[in-house]
Formats: C-alpha cells, structure tokens, sequence
C-alpha cells in the first residue's frame, strides 16, 4: 500500500498558523520517494464549511502529534513543482519573520491575482486548430468548398482563429469539421523573445554625460557582478534617468534583467518612455492598474527570462526572474515603497535584501533622500554617489518666502505672489501652484456660533465640495448632502473656511482669465487617461497655470515651468510626528524642484505665517542636504529612528476600552520576554496611548509603541511574544496588527 503525503499548508489568513492536509493517492503517485518537491506547490483545499482556498505547500510529512484519519484532503495540485525561485522562497520566509506577517499571506500577496486564485502560471494562450484526423483524404471534401480550403490551410500546419479567420474560414467551417471528428483545437502559448540580446541595440540619442554623471556611472558599473548599496542623492533635474540608463546598459548586454522600482507608473509615463527609446529590448510593467491577466504575462515574462526589464511599482519588487542582474528604486524616499495595511512591508527594504541574497547591485535615488537612507550612507554602509549639478544649461531655482501675516489674500493668494504670476505668465511661461487639499474649502462652518461640520465616524471635518455639492470625509469616504442650517443655534449662514484646490481653481480663473488653468488633483484625474491628457496639454503649452496636490510634485518635466509656489504649507510646521519636518522638506524640495528645469530659470515662492521658523529658514536658504544632515544629529540626540528602531502594534475596536485593554495584556507580555532576556534596559514598550486620530470610520485606535537600539531585539521579542498574543482570547474582540518600522503614526 502507498504511503499517504501530508502537506503543511500555509493559507491567505490572519494567523500565524499552518494547516495540515493529506494529499490523495491518485495525486500523490508521481512525488512517492520525491515528496520535496511538493514543497512551494499551490494546492486548493477545503476550509471551513464549504470554502476552497489556494495555499502553498510549505512542509511535507511533518511530524504529528495525532490521529491523521482527521485531516482533510487536498482537493487539487495546482503547480507540480515549485512555483517560485528558491531564492524568492527564503525571501519571503525571512518577511514574513522581520514583519511578523504570517507566510501565508505574504505569499499571496507577492504573487499575481490569477495565481492567487490558482490560475496556471503561463501566458494567455490562443486557440488553434490542428487536422486530428491521421488517415484524412482531403479530397473527400472537394464538394464543400469552405472545409475544403480549410483542410487545405491545415494540411500543412496549425494555425491560430484568428489567422484563419482572415483567410475567410468563419468559425462555423470549424466546427462543422470538428463535429465530423476531422479538426481539434489547442491552447497554443505565445512566442516569446527569449534572446532579446542577439539583437541589443542602444539608441544613439543621448546626452553627453556630466562628469559627475560620468562618476556615479562607472562607480556602479565597476561592481556591477556582485552585491553593493549604492544612494544616488542627486539634486532635482541633475539627470539621474540618464545615469540609471547606463548603469542598465552593460547588465543588459550580459543578458542579465532588470527591475526598476517607481513610486506610481500612472504619474510619470514620461519615465517609462525614455526607456523604451533608449533600449530596443522587451520591457514589460507591472503595476495595480493592469489587469490580472496583463499582470500574469508581465510575471511570466519575467520568470521565463523574455522580459528584459519590469518597471513597477511597489509589489514589483516581488516579481521572480529568470537572471535578475540590477534593482534599480526611483525616488526611494517616497512613502508609497511602504504598504500601509496587512503585510506592511517596505519595498525598499525588501529590495535591497533581494540584492543581497541574489548578489547583485541596488541603486536607489532621490534628490530628497529618506533619512534612514541617508544614515547608512554617511555610515558607509552604502556607496554614496552625488549629483549636486543640474543637467544640461538648467541652474537650480532660486527660493524665497512670503510672509502671510496680515495681507488680504484671495484664496490663500497673497497680492505678491499674483503680481508675480503675472509676470512670469507675461512672458509666455508656465507656473506651478501647489496645495495639498482638495475640495472646495477643509471645513463648514456657522458664521453664527462657530458650529462645524464634523463626521460623525471621525475625529474630522468634512470637506467641502462645491461642484459635486457634498461634504466629504477624506478619512473614511462618507458623504454628507450640504446641510441647510446649524446643528447648535439653527442659523442657515453655514459658510466655508480654509481654502482647496476647487476654491484656488476658481479664482484663478477670475484673476487670470486669459492664463487657462488645470487642476490637477485625484478628484478630476479619476481616470488614467484624462490624467496623461493633462500631461500632454501641458507639454503642448495649452495650460498656463498648474494648479494641483502631492501629484503634481512628483518627477515631472515640465520645461516651461518657471515659478513654483507652495500655497500653504503651515499646517505641517507644528506637526507633533517626528517625521514631519523630513517629509516637508522632502515635498518643498521635491515640488521646487519642477522649476527651471530647461533654459529658464526657475523661481520657488513659499507663503507662510510663520517666516521665522527655523525648517523653513534653512530649507529655502540652504536646501536638503544641510538640512537633512542637522535633522539627523537632531534624531540622534532625541535616539529616534534611524537611531534606533520600532515597531507599533496598532489595535482598533467599536469600544474604546476594548482597544486599550488589549494592548495593555500585549504590554505585560512583551515586557516579560524582555525581562527574561535581561533587554529590559535595551527595548522600551511605550503606550497604550490613543492614536493621533483616535476615532476613524467609526472605530477607536490605540497604538503601543516598541523601541530599541537595536533591530534584531525587536523581531526575536515580537517573535517569541507572538504565540502568547495569538491566543488571547480579548484579542478576537478587536482588530490588531504589527507594524515593524512603521512610518506612519496616524
Ligand atoms: N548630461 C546631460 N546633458 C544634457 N541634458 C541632460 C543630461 N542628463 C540629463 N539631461 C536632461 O535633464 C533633464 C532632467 O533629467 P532627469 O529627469 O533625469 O532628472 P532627475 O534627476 O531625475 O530629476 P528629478 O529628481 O527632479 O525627477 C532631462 O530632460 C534630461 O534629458
Ligand atoms: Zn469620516
């Protein structure tokens, strides 16, 4: 009799548990004596009441502590060998232990919807048709002209539908064919390029590199055959895309891959262009927008090797490739590298692990790096490569600031910075105007008695919108119809205050008629294409004025553009979040950075009450790079993070004790295994305390904090702490997560 498999199976849920199951005999014949292999296989199971689930094999033939005649079977083999790379395999086991994520979700998460859903991992096929009949006399058909060309056709080979379908033979033919037993059809794969670098080509267009250009370039390509950190900390429009594409050009001419992390594919499709026509080989994308099948090829062709490099986003960094040989992290600082739910990874991290294991260079690049980055860098840690020149004739913008206090403004306008427009639109140029708030106006409120609008599942106003003529929550997404009087006095002067993007739109086109204005923000850019419309206009020139948020700031090339004005950036000065003043400064820079990109020079407007504050002070008179290198001696003395490090476990619940109390059994928990390890000096737990926004959609969130001065304190504490916390039973109560490195304390 043949020996039962058992399969430990890892499944997409919230715990931190495998499932054991019994892999039945008419599947299990082909792994007897090689059971490993099972290993990394999908496999669809039953799990509780009726559900089917796609699980990954992650053990087999476990030792067991009971009776096997319990266990379910497994229902189907999706894969029969391992879906994923080795390498990609120990990646993800060592995520799911540094983000205290259970392996089960991890592994969905890092592979495409349709294999999630236990798709085959290959490409969209097509149907063919092909004669099935051996001893076929073609002859026989001569009477049915249609069939008989068909026969013809298929005599000599298989051909595709549609290839056939242009050759006048409609479906029915077929099918009349295959009723008679004569014709049958097959799935046919595509053909793909594998040997994309027979034929590798560089287009001759390009600059002539600057010398640092020249630098940063060969201090990469010099090692490029095995594992290094490189920061490209260069300036706005000093031409970084142009020192990634010659990092990329010899590891394509090896044959090898390429990934290139981006914050978002939909904002900079410029980008990707200079890539196509730099290189003539197959570049494939991956991003959220793409459907689950677009998805599925695009992670084929990077598994098969036909891809010869993938631009994506963020779960990019999870793609499996035949020969990866360099990883390239635009704008690394960008917050959207971290997911900020369920595996709350962060892909810059993640990549430069990836780069390691699989001993390859990383690059990444910012004019703003982030200060982690920054920290390993002057630690040496990484190579730091610098750019501290604009590209071409550009010079960098020079800044300065407004102060608001007292002026009559027109939507948040001060009257200098109108005449300034009005002198740089004169001259046939385009200006930037930046305010991250949409809407019409932040708050309602009663001209009478000062009542505002508040939401009701929030600790937040409502925001106004005027032409869809609802308040909005930007916390939870509920709506509200305009109400017509005070909840407190009854009055009906409801009146709005503060200033959006829909409300600065409006003036603009009172103050500067002939001047056309765009509004760029996630309101009316819903659509993909009516965003990369706007980019065109703008390049044509057919906008003057570039109202817009975050989106606005982010890499563009816009040469025209001559003045850059930040509208209201106060609100961030008194921020209690350390991280506050690094992401400011990271906006103000990056946002400036749109000015003067091209021949003319650029000018950076910043309004403000508060002129004397020391951050903005010193961001307009001396930039980034002096301001980041004093923040971070600030961090050091305060031994905030990159000084030390921190995890949050984030609980949330309808009743607000639930939350607390919750997190307080964490806190007694955590704090024996650390006494018991003797760290108790090393890893502080500080909380519970309520989060900065204690109430959204509807429920309480309280936070409680782990810090320590070193990373690996943290993983084995939460790691040892995480059975105990698993089995609370106030745990199924409320809603809790982990969150290791967190960025984001709201
Ligand atoms: N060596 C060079 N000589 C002339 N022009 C160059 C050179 N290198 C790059 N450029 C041009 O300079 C402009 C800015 O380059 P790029 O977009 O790469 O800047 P960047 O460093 O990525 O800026 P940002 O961080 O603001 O996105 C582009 O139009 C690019 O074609
Ligand atoms: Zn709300």
């Amino acid at each position: 009799m043949t020996k039962a498999i058992i399969c430990r199976v890892a499944l997409a849920i919230p715990l931190h548990k495998q499932f054991d199951y019994l892999l039945p005999k008419y599947l299990s014949a082909d792994f007897l004596g090689s059971e490993q292999q099972l290993v990394g296989c999908r496999v669809r199971v039953p799990f509780g009441g009726k559900r089917q689930m796609v699980g990954i094999i992650c053990e087999v033939n476990p030792e067991l502590d009971y009776d096997i005649a319990k266990l379910k079977k497994i229902t189907q083999l999706i894969d029969h060998s391992a879906l994923l790379s080795e390498k990609l395999w120990s990646l993800l086991n060592w995520a799911s232990f540094y983000y205290q994520h259970p392996f089960g979700d991890v592994y969905q998460q890092a592979i495409p919807t349709a294999l999630r859903q236990g798709k085959e991992a290959t490409f969209k096929g097509s149907e063919h048709w092909q004669v099935s009949e051996q001893s076929l006399n073609i002859d026989d058909f001569k009477r049915a002209k249609k069939q008989h060309q068909a026969l013809t056709l298929l005599g000599e080979q298989c051909l595709s539908s549609s290839s056939l379908k242009e050759q006048g033979i409609t479906r029915v033919t077929l099918k009349a064919l295959q009723d008679k037993g004569v014709l049958e059809t097959i799935d046919k794969q595509p053909q793909v390029n594998l040997n994309w670098v027979d034929d590798f080509e560089e287009s001759t267009e390009k600059p002539n590199l600057t010398s640092e250009q020249a630098l940063a370039i060969t201090a990469v390509n010099q090692q490029n055959q095995t594992f290094n950190c490189f920061l490209l900390e260069g300036i706005t429009g000093s031409g970084k895309t142009e020192v990634y594409l010659n990092i990329i050009k010899p590891v394509l001419q090896m044959g090898r891959q390429v990934l290139i992390i981006v914050p978002e594919i939909g904002l900079t499709p410029q980008t990707i262009q200079r890539f196509q026509q730099r290189f003539n080989v197959p570049i494939y994308l991956k991003h959220s927008a793409l459907n689950s099948r677009e998805q599925l090829d695009s992670w084929c062709h990077a598994k098969q090797g036909s891809a010869a490099i993938i631009i994506g986003t963020r779960s990019a960094i999870f793609s499996d490739f035949k020969d990866l040989g360099l990883i390239i992290l635009d704008e690394e600082h960008d917050a959207s590298f971290k997911q900020q739910d369920g595996f709350r990874y962060h892909a810059r991290d993640f990549a430069i692990k990836r780069a390691h294991l699989e001993q390859i260079p990383i690059l990444l690049g910012s004019a703003t790096p982030a200060f982690e980055t920054l920290h390993n860098a002057l630690q040496g840690k990484y190579q730091h490569l610098h750019l501290t020149e604009r590209a071409g004739n550009a010079k960098p913008p020079s800044s300065s600031l407004i102060n608001l206090a007292g002026l009559p403004l027109q939507s948040g306008l001060s009257p200098q910075l109108v005449e300034l427009m009005g002198k740089h639109l004169e001259k046939n140029n385009q200006v930037i105007l930046f305010l991250n708030r949409r809407g019409y106006a932040p708050v309602l409120m009663c001209h009478e008695c000062g009542w505002l609008v508040k939401c009701g599942r929030c600790d937040a106003f409502y925001t106004y919108h005027k032409s869809a003529n609802y308040l909005h929550c930007h916390h939870c997404a509920s709506t509200l119809p305009i109400p017509h009087q005070c909840n407190d006095c009854g009055s009906t002067q409801l009146i709005s205050t503060g200033v959006g993007t829909e409300q600065l739109e409006e003036s603009l086109n009172q103050l500067f008629p002939e001047y056309p204005t765009v509004r760029i923000d996630r309101d009316n850019t819903r659509k993909k294409e009516s965003f990369n419309q706007y980019l065109t206009d703008i390049n044509n020139g057919k906008y003057k004025i570039l109202l817009g948020t975050q989106m606005l700031a982010k890499g563009h090339h816009f040469p025209d553009v001559t003045l850059v004005a930040l509208i209201d950036v106060d609100g961030a000065l008194f921020c209690n979040d350390y991280r506050a003043s690094e992401r400011l400064a990271q906006l103000y820079t990056q946002v400036s950075g749109r000015a003067g990109r091209a021949e003319k020079r650029g000018q950076v407007i910043l309004q403000t009450h508060h002129p004397e504050h020391d951050l903005l002070q010193e961001l307009v008179n001396s930039g980034y790079q002096d301001f980041s290198r004093h923040a971070l001696t600030e961090r050091q003395m305060a031994q905030l993070p990159p000084y030390s490090f921190q995890a949050l476990l984030r609980c949330e619940s309808d009743n607000a004790t639930l939350a607390e109390s919750f997190l307080g059994l964490c806190k007694q928990v955590i704090e024996q295994i650390t006494q018991l390890n003797k760290i108790e000096r090393r890893l502080f737990v500080l909380g519970p305390i309520p989060a900065s926004m204690e109430r959204r959609a509807g429920k309480y969130r309280f936070q409680l904090l782990l810090q320590a001065d070193h990373r690996a304190l943290i993983s084995k504490t939460l790691h040892q702490a995480l059975p105990t916390l698993d089995k609370l039973p106030e745990g199924r109560k409320v809603r809790w997560s982990i969150d290791v490195d967190p960025i984001d304390f709201v």
